[in-house]
């Protein structure tokens, strides 16, 4: 049974080789069903083999690991954005490895919270930066493509390819690399979501993945429900996977508060070296 699943991979000591795989680009706008039919947005980087030679033969499947965004300034969900971000103290959870359904019910899953690692239930209290929106979903503005496209999308956030001394924050995240057999998808694609709930798109945006390990094979499905299922019980998996030290990175600011004993804009709450993910260009 998908609840079953267990929600701590890899040992406590950190990841193993070939961990941790490293990826970079551009978002790019994909076949845009993630928010829509899923209530998961994913942001789509191109699959590039000369940029990402490793990707050419990795297993298709799901991935953990974290995400660091050059978000612009002007982005509601930007950690330097004083007026729209404010700590709050919650809860994350470490520690089961199994048996306990922290997943929502596929149901309600599409609606429920399952970006921002708020839903968990608590064990291990941290503080986390949240943006103060109150949208309900991310909704994309980029129009319906019938295709994913492979260039940069004309994204209604501010091009940051120019700007210098770009700023990077670091996420949790979970990934899918593959066909997406439920959707019969001709076109390998990598796609991310992001352990955080954001006000507001950001297409056109740099980002950088730090790939810790391998989640599960991808599937197709009878229906959209379980897939929405299994892919919650992804994030939980990677959320408690990374609630531990030697999985969390010790530079840079941590948003969405999974780290062991992370405080969001806190270096040091973690052992993992992640100077890649935040290195200014
Ligand atoms: C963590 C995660 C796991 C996924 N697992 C599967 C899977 O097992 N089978 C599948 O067909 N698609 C899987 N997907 C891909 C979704 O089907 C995909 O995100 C959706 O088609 C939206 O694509 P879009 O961004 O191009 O709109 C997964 C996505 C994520 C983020
Ligand atoms: N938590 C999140 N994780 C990933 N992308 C997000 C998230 N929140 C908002 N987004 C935005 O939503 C977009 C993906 O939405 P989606 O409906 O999957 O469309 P597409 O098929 O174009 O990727 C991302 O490119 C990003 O700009």
């Amino acid at each position: 049974m998908a609840s079953q699943r267990p929600r701590i991979l890899y040992p406590d000591a950190g990841p193993e080789p070939p961990y941790p795989l490293r990826m970079e680009g551009t978002v790019i706008s994909g076949f845009g069903r993630g928010s829509k039919e899923l209530g998961i947005p994913t942001a789509n980087l191109p699959v590039d083999t000369t940029a990402t030679p490793w990707i050419a033969d990795a297993k298709s499947g799901v991935y953990f690991g974290w995400a660091s965004l050059a978000l612009p300034g002007s982005h509601a969900d930007h950690p330097g954005n004083g007026g729209k971000i404010r700590p709050v103290t919650t809860t994350i959870t470490a520690g089961a490895h199994e048996g306990s359904d922290a997943a929502a019910p596929a149901e309600t899953a599409a609606k429920s919270e399952t970006s921002d690692g708020l839903t968990s239930p608590p064990l291990v209290t941290t503080e986390i930066s949240i943006s103060t929106s109150t949208s309900s979903d991310a909704p994309s503005t980029t129009p319906p493509t019938n295709t994913p496209s492979t260039t940069q999308d004309p994204s209604t956030t501010t091009p940051s390819s120019t700007t210098p001394n770009r700023q990077y924050h670091i996420y949790p995240m979970v990934m899918s690399i593959g066909y997406n057999p439920f959707y019969k998808n001709s076109i390998r694609s990598a796609e991310v979501h992001v352990l955080h709930k954001f006000a507001a798109d950001f297409y056109g945006v740099p980002m950088r993945l730090l790939i810790l390990g391998f989640v599960r094979e991808e599937r197709d499905y009878s229906g959209l429900e379980a897939l929405v299922e299994d892919i919650n019980i992804d994030c939980d998996v990677a959320r408690q996977s990374l609630a531990r030290a030697a999985w969390t990175p010790r530079e840079g600011v941590v948003v969405g508060g999974v780290g062991a004993g992370a405080v969001a804009g806190e270096a040091g709450s973690g052992t993992l070296d992640g100077g890649w993910l935040v290195r200014e260009d």
